[in-house]
């Protein structure tokens, strides 16, 4: 096993010198030993043995599953119990005690007093059996480890961006740079770049991106740097050093942090770049139609949106564009070259080779409602699968980079694990963000949410899915039923028309769930492309299920929440991992009226879902759900998010009588050690 897990961190690093090996191995044990006996003064371990036996074989459990102590949990249910009495008694008294002089101000105040009592117990029923599980990296090396990790299933990478200026694009490059730089099999995974706005500036910046990749992701492999965004690295007051050439790393950083400043004037120089350009290509250009194009850098025209607004290249009107920028790697380790006097980078035992990176704009047309970001990652889901078509999909949103370089691994033990791996739909990771004041006034880090309200519903069918930092399997994705109620393994027949008019696509749908297949590099020739350009028309989705059944829901300001929910009635289940350090990080709005906006956002998302026939509990949503998940989404569907805002607004979004005594709480703990 310690071999295992030593091949694991230095799988990416073909040699390295046999006694860093021993204290690396040491080290990592000693890691690896700590995730799965993380018990501190509140979790037990709750599940007991090391395998699974299915059909005769037994097979390494992957993940381990903690409960609260009974010391704790049982004073604090019998608290409940007492809160619930006093709650039941205040009731009956009220009940007796009518004023008859303002009986119009005594019923008001008993359906205000009645809804808050039901928003309480809803809120309470969940929290008696919180749980958490923590993932068995160890174990995982154990069983994947053999054969280069030629056996771990592929991951296709979302991200999504709209607007170079209002998303800064230095956030997008850093998460892109961390996505390539991650430590998982580099021909196991793609990353795809969905651009909403069509703007030259992120495809070039893309390109900027690929080429600086060629320095960052050896050198990260080579140090074991983390976290693997540049940004977050170098601005870091202190950097530890996990790797084992101690003795070129202060050379090899401070060239490395000279080409990323170098890098970054270029990425902020991109606009005046594309503009010069263009305005030079224009100016010589014998136009007789007088259009003002903005060109690429290889002299054609860039079909996306223009500098300046001209027919069919407007902001929300262009056609779809793929490019892939870099292809899918081979299979086999490609080593760098050794330092030579153009390259003073020693990367000879250093695997150089780089995942697939895929930037994607699809078609706006006008008088389209292009769903925002639920329309852009289902494009996504269609382009991917005629490209990788991985069985895994992991979103992010622009603004967050993978800050543990173990974090695709991480849900990979819930996937794979032997007990019910596979009727698991979507593994959700906790938010974290950067930049937060210290007091985190808007209660941004939402800890209440993020660290209670999630591990208690990890304890039933398992969480909701958030938006970001979340790893889904395609076929839960394209609306397919898990296992346990579905008889063959993936009916297709006669379901054609729910995925639109593409036979590829559907051709491509049974190979996603095969988590064994390899991805293969592409040729983008006419035949795909025009597959493609198909699959990222406007008109695609009309008459199909996409956005209801199939893909990422339509229509609601939370399209997340409910498209979770729609796997959960399904019957499929969610899992909740976190992980130290926190596997990704994101901005949050620093400034009162966008944290004020986004919290309006979530709300109101939050009752149109309690109002539609999206709401969990309702007869309609099906009968794969379990009473006590029910009865707790039935709150989230009025306060998805916003259990921690109680306590600095009060009440801003739903809440409950012990939203005053939870205040304390909150600021004080990180709560996961204690349910609130
Ligand atoms: O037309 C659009 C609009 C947005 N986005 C992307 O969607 C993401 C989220 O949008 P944002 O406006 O940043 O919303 P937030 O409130 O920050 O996001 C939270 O809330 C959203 C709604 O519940 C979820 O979709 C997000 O994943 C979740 O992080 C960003 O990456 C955007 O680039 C698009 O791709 N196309
Ligand atoms: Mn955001």
């Amino acid at each position: 096993m310690a071999a295992a897990v030593t091949r694991r961190v230095n799988a990416l690093r073909v040699e390295a010198p046999a006694a860093d090996v021993e204290s690396g191995r040491g080290a990592l044990q000693e890691a690896a030993k700590r995730a799965v006996d993380a018990k501190d003064d509140v979790w037990v371990a709750a599940d007991e043995g090391d395998t699974e036996s299915t059909g005769g074989a037994s097979r390494p459990l992957l993940f381990r599953t903690m409960k609260v102590k009974g010391s704790i949990l049982h004073p604090y249910r019998f608290l409940i119990l007492m809160r619930l009495i006093a709650v039941v008694a205040f009731f009956a008294w009220r009940v007796k005690h009518r004023n008859h002089d303002g009986m119009w101000l005594w019923a008001t105040s008993m359906v205000a007093d009645t809804w808050f009592g039901f928003s309480w117990i809803l809120n309470q029923l969940p929290k008696l059996n919180p749980i958490k599980r923590v993932p068995d990296l160890a174990a995982l090396a154990d069983q994947y480890g053999s054969s280069g990790e030629a056996n771990l299933p592929g991951i296709d990478i979302f991200v999504t961006t709209v607007d170079p200026v209002d998303e800064p694009i230095l956030y997008t490059v850093n998460t892109i740079l961390s996505i390539l730089a991650t430590d998982y099999p580099v021909d196991k995974y793609a990353c795809y770049l969905s651009d909403d706005g069509g703007t030259l500036v992120h495809y070039e910046a893309m390109v900027e991106v690929a080429s600086f990749a060629a320095l960052w992701v050896p050198f990260c492999r080579k140090h074991c740097v983390e976290p693997r965004s540049p940004e977050n690295y170098f601005g870091m007051k202190t950097q530890p050093y996990a790797g084992s050439m101690a003795g070129e790393f202060m050379r090899d950083h401070r060239r490395v942090l000279r080409e990323y400043d170098e890098f970054k004037v270029r990425i902020d120089s991109l606009s005046s770049t594309i503009r010069q350009r263009s305005d030079a290509y224009n100016s010589s250009s014998n136009k007789e139609d007088g259009v003002r194009a903005t060109w690429m850098a290889d002299g054609t025209q860039w079909p996306g949106t223009w500098i300046e607004q001209a027919e069919n290249h407007r902001r929300g009107q262009h056609a779809g564009i793929v490019q892939v920028i870099l292809n899918h790697p081979s299979c086999k380790p490609q080593l760098g070259s050794p330092a030579s006097t153009e390259n003073p980078f020693d990367f000879s035992n250093i695997d150089t080779r780089l995942p697939m990176l895929v930037y994607i704009a699809r078609e706006k047309r006008p008088g389209y409602n292009h769903q925002k970001k639920a329309g852009a990652m289902n494009v996504m889901l269609r382009v991917s699968a005629l490209l990788s078509n991985a069985p895994f999909v992991v979103n992010f949103d622009c603004d967050h980079y993978i800050n543990n370089s173990q974090a695709l691994r991480a849900p990979m033990c819930f996937m794979l694990d032997p007990r019910d791996g596979q009727n698991t739909a979507f593994v959700q990771f906790p938010q974290r963000f950067d930049d937060v004041d210290p007091t985190d006034r808007y209660a941004n880090h939402n800890r209440v949410f993020f660290d209670g309200t999630m591990l208690s519903l990890n304890g039933l069918q398992g969480p909701s899915y958030l938006g970001t930092g979340t790893m889904f399997r395609r076929a839960a994705l394209y609306g397919m039923e898990p296992p346990r109620y579905r008889a063959d393994n993936i009916k297709l027949v006669g379901k054609a028309d729910e995925f639109g008019t593409s036979t590829s696509l559907v051709n491509s749908m049974p190979d996603a769930a095969i988590q064994e297949r390899s991805i293969t590099p592409v040729l983008v020739d006419e035949g795909l492309g025009n597959d493609l350009a198909a699959l990222m028309t406007c008109a695609y989705e009309d008459g199909s299920s996409w956005g209801r059944d199939v893909g990422w829901v339509y229509n609601i300001a939370t399209e997340d929440v409910v498209t979770g929910f729609r796997m959960h009635r399904q019957g499929w289940r969610s899992m909740y991992c976190s992980m130290e350090p926190a596997a990704f990080r994101g901005t949050a709005p620093i400034n009162l009226t966008e944290r004020l906006y986004q919290v309006l956002r979530w709300s109101g998302g939050s009752l149109e879902m309690f109002f539609s026939h999206s709401n969990a509990p309702l007869p309609a949503a099906g009968s794969t759900l379990s009473s006590a998940w029910r009865t707790s989404t039935c709150r989230r569907t009025r306060s998805s998010r916003c259990s921690s805002w109680h306590t600095t607004s009060s009440r801003s979004c739903g809440s409950s009588p012990s939203s005053s005594t939870s205040r304390g709480r909150s600021a004080r703990t990180s709560c996961t050690s204690s349910p609130s």
